[in-house]
């Protein structure tokens, strides 16, 4: 962990279940490789991954097992470490390319920008060589303007001690939002392509899909069919990502899979048993396949706890000098430079909005108040809107750094504006975006599904996968209470008197289709309240009656979705009636706002 991480937490502990072939899969990383420096249940980092791979790599050689490393993508954004530096992900290619990743793909996040695809094309895919899959993705040469593959497409290779013959690919959802210098193919295009067609005629002992797609996406579904459509029997295993969620999903009893979190607070855990290969064909008695999952917090206890060593015995020469080579980053951008101390946690989604405790709360009746005003038009009435998926973390109480900031707000985004909407008009606008999203949604849908307007990606990716807010009655939980009724669970920590054990941390309770035991350590659980997709202010608004007309300010990246919420509110706008509303980007404004108004701590 990071010098100046909280320290790591116990929790009663399940055990991960071993077969012959063990996946470890991260995913929407973020730039968070140097772990939650503020959270004990997540702040181990790259570098203790490291080393606890090699552990794990190690067992399995020891047992004549096999485990691969797989990442699904969403590496950059979201995080000092990536986002503080100039140019953004100086320290991070780096970092990341000291894990051994056996099969990675590419996330949306690695496409927003051209300069980000550029780095992605330049950098991970070489660094990875064969191991990085382009299933759908092609990227376009800046200087000579041809048109190539990202990546290779897909990859056959045995594994080393069980020989077992694996084909992967390595897809993206169908996203449109991709800077013009890649070209995402739609799913449902590609497995028609015949390289695809020839590669699932194949006959390997696994199919292996990885994809920055949501585990209950078509994109998914679509692939499985496809595969599926050829091989009746021959198992896949699919590692998803992108909606943020711990989740599991059971396609048949040969089809599994897993979607390991977001941030680096979780470390996902597949293994599969009873696969008949053919270099081994006498055990093509086996039973059946079986597919176990666990989802790790990335908690140096835990870490400790499954590779059975100790703080002394865990640590890599190699992990260690990546700790060290992301302290050195995190100094050199001066991550832990503080704006101010904020007054109290400001959650997302673990209070209601709006409320004192809701960071969007804070936003609309504090921040947007102040920093949307542009000097020439100050006098004017204006609405101010925010979409909830511009926020991407919450802020705890305490020090709000330059780190805090990146990790609240990453995106580049500006406020643009329309001048003088009617007000009847403008005021129509917020509640078709919360609530109109299948008039939204059908107006951009194409004849296979929703179009590049689906309303969700205004709101926090997390929604994709939740969709009604989780509230927990009783929020009392013991590590005590949980050991005694829980089957298979192992309390941590050397601590053996279970009247002493403390409240249990709050965390993951994950539910999936295998059941309520997939979360390695035991936590009590947190509520989660939904947002709507958009927040908005008003803004210097007469004190009596309504204005007659406002300036419409809204972040860029809603901009497609405002225009159509004005068209149906009966106001005919387009791209030339936006024009920008103040310079700088909204985390700059955010951060200044936070320098005037908290105090140092
Ligand atoms: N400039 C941007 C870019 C993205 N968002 C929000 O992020 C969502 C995608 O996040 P993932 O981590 O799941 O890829 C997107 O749907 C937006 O809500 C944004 O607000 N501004």
């Amino acid at each position: 962990a990071q010098p100046g991480a909280a320290s790591p937490v116990a929790a009663p502990m399940r055990d991960l279940q071993w077969g012959q072939l063990n996946f470890l899969h991260t995913t929407d990383t973020h730039g968070w490789h140097g772990g939650h420096l503020q959270e004990s249940q997540y702040s181990a980092d790259w570098g203790d991954y490291i080393s606890f791979a090699h552990h794990l790599r190690k067992r399995a050689d020891d047992e004549g097992r096999d485990l691969l490393l797989v990442d699904t993508g969403d590496r950059v954004e979201g995080n000092g470490l990536y986002d503080a530096s100039d140019p953004k992900g100086k320290y991070y290619f780096d970092i990341y390319r000291e894990q051994d990743v056996d099969i990675i793909c590419t996330g949306n996040h690695e496409l927003y920008q051209a300069s980000t695809a550029e780095g992605e094309h330049r950098r991970t895919v070489p660094n990875f060589k064969s191991n990085y899959l382009a299933s759908n993705l092609d990227y376009i040469d800046p200087k000579s303007g041809e048109r190539i593959p990202m990546a290779r497409r897909y990859k056959k290779f045995q594994t080393k001690n069980q020989k077992i013959d694996i084909v992967a690919f390595g897809f993206l959802f169908d996203f449109t939002g991709h800077a013009n210098n890649t070209v995402v193919k739609k799913v449902r295009d590609t497995i028609k392509e015949e390289w695809f067609q020839q590669a699932i005629r194949e006959k390997p002992d696994l199919f292996v899909v990885i994809g920055h797609v949501g585990v209950r996406m078509q994109e998914f579904e679509d692939i499985y069919t496809a595969i599926r459509k050829q091989n009746w029997h021959t198992p896949i295993a699919f590692f998803g990502g992108h909606a943020h969620v711990r989740d599991a999903v059971s396609f048949d009893d040969k089809a599994f899979a897993i979607a390991s979190g977001r941030y680096m607070e979780t470390i996902g855990w597949m293994s599969v048993d009873g696969i008949a290969t053919k270099a081994a064909a006498e055990n093509k008695a086996l039973s059946g396949v079986t597919f176990k999952r666990r989802y790790i917090d990335n908690n140096l206890l835990g870490l400790y706890h499954h590779s059975g060593l100790d703080r002394d015995s865990f640590p890599t020469e190699h992990g260690r000098n990546v700790i060290k080579m992301i302290a050195t980053a995190r100094k050199e951008l001066d991550l832990d430079y503080t704006y101010g101390c904020a007054p109290r946690d400001l959650w997302m989604t673990r209070s209601p909005y709006p409320s004192e405790d809701s960071i969007y709360s804070w936003l609309e009746g504090e921040v947007l108040p102040d920093v949307v005003v542009n000097e020439e038009r100050k006098e004017k009435s204006r609405l101010a809107i925010l979409n909830t998926g511009a926020i991407r973390f919450d802020i705890f109480k305490g020090p709000f750094t330059t780190d805090t900031t990146f990790i609240v707000s990453p995106f580049l985004s500006v406020l643009n504006y329309i001048p003088d909407v009617p007000y009847p008009v403008a005021k129509g606008v917020i509640d078709l975006l919360n609530n109109a999203g299948q008039i939204l949604d059908a107006a951009s849908e194409t004849p296979d599904g929703p179009g590049p307007l689906d309303s969700r990606f205004m709101a926090i990716p997390e929604q994709f996968a939740i969709t009604k807010s989780i509230i927990h009655e009783r929020k009392d939980y013991s590590a005590a209470s949980l050991e005694q009724s829980s089957e298979g669970q192992k309390p941590l920590g050397d601590d053996d008197d279970s009247s002493r054990k403390p409240a249990l941390v709050g965390g993951y309770t994950t539910v999936d289709d295998l059941g309520e035991d997939g979360d390695d350590a035991v936590h009590s659980p947190l509520d989660f309240y939904t947002v709507p997709n958009c927040v908005q202010a008003e803004i210097s608004f007469p004190i009596e009656g309504e204005p007659d007309t406002v300036d419409l300010v809204f972040l860029d990246f809603i901009q497609p979705w405002v225009l159509l919420a004005l068209k149906f509110s009966g106001g005919d706008y387009g791209a030339k009636d936006v024009s920008l509303y103040k310079n700088g980007s909204f985390t700059d404004l955010m951060a200044g706002w936070i320098k005037e108004n908290w105090k140092l701590c």
